[in-house]
């Protein structure tokens, strides 16, 4: 993302934004209360159309992101709602979530036109493989709403992460998780990332400086500091805007916006 600019009427949600995620790590985006992180996180999904700035992928400009375009291209998404089907079997809503992709045409070459049996199967047997790797595969059989809320953020990483994107978004994960439970998708997140790109927006400031490799700080729809866990733990532009005071003007901080909150 380059120079993203978006607008909500008077209010500037985003400020000339820049930011990359590079293959194979864990990009975190943080910032206080209504800093912008979900803005971003919707531009990223293609569900906003910034003002201005621009969207690259794999180094090609992209003229306009729109939602379902993202499987086409390699992207996959948990969102903060689960958006889980609750009717049908943990196992089924993670196969939907690769049909999908399939009809698509992210996975069309290997699973071929129409299904047959044959692919059914393959389709069950890749549903299964995320399951054991995520350590839900007991629960395949059961409904969503019969199982805890922690296993069924699981279930809706699981759909996300079938697909094998090179590139996945998540929206506060650990939202609503326990600390022990915080740890273990710590865990998770960092072993996906030998395989993927991650980009994670989230409130939780452990499991970011646990996980992340680079994070992008956003103060008042602002970037105001970029860099490992250590940079940005220490960098006073980031402690002031966690402790809610005015952020100075020195190097790349930010002051707040003239219109105040
Ligand atoms: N659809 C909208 N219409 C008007 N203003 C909006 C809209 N969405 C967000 N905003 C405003 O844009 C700013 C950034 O909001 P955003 O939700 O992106 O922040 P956030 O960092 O995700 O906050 P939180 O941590 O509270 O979820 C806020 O001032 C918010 O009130």
């Amino acid at each position: 993302m380059s120079d993203i600019d978006v607008r909500f009427g008077g209010i500037r949600a985003l400020s000339g934004v820049s930011l990359d995620v590079r293959p194979r790590t864990v990009q975190g985006v943080i910032g206080p209360n209504g800093a912008g992180k979900t803005t971003l996180f919707n531009v990223a999904c293609g569900f906003i159309q910034p003002q201005e700035g621009s969207l690259s992928w794999k180094g090609e400009r992209l003229a306009r992101l729109r939602p379902h375009q993202l499987a086409g291209l390699g992207i996959s998404r948990t969102l903060q709602g689960l958006g889980l089907f609750e009717n049908i079997t943990v196992l089924e809503n993670v196969m939907v979530g690769l049909d999908r992709h399939a009809r698509s045409g992210f996975f069309a070459g290997l699973l071929g036109v129409g299904r047959s049996s044959r692919e059914e199967l393959a389709l069950r047997e890749r549903a299964m493989s995320i399951l054991e790797e995520l350590g839900i595969d007991a629960h395949a059989d059961r409904l969503p709403p019969s199982l805890p809320y922690a296993i069924c953020k699981r279930v809706a990483l699981a759909r996300a992460v079938a697909v094998e994107p090179e590139l996945l978004l998540l929206d506060e994960p650990a939202s609503g998780l326990s600390n022990a439970e915080m740890d273990e998708l710590g865990d998770l997140i960092r072993a996906l990332s030998d395989r993927m790109a991650v980009m994670l927006v989230e409130h939780h400031m452990d499991l970011v400086m646990a996980v992340c490799d680079e994070i992008v700080v956003l103060d008042f729809g602002r970037r105001i500091a970029r860099g490992t866990p250590a940079e940005v733990q220490n960098d006073p532009a980031v402690v002031a805007a966690y402790l809610g005071e005015t952020v100075g003007d020195e190097g790349t901080a930010a002051s707040s916006p003239e219109d105040g909150e």
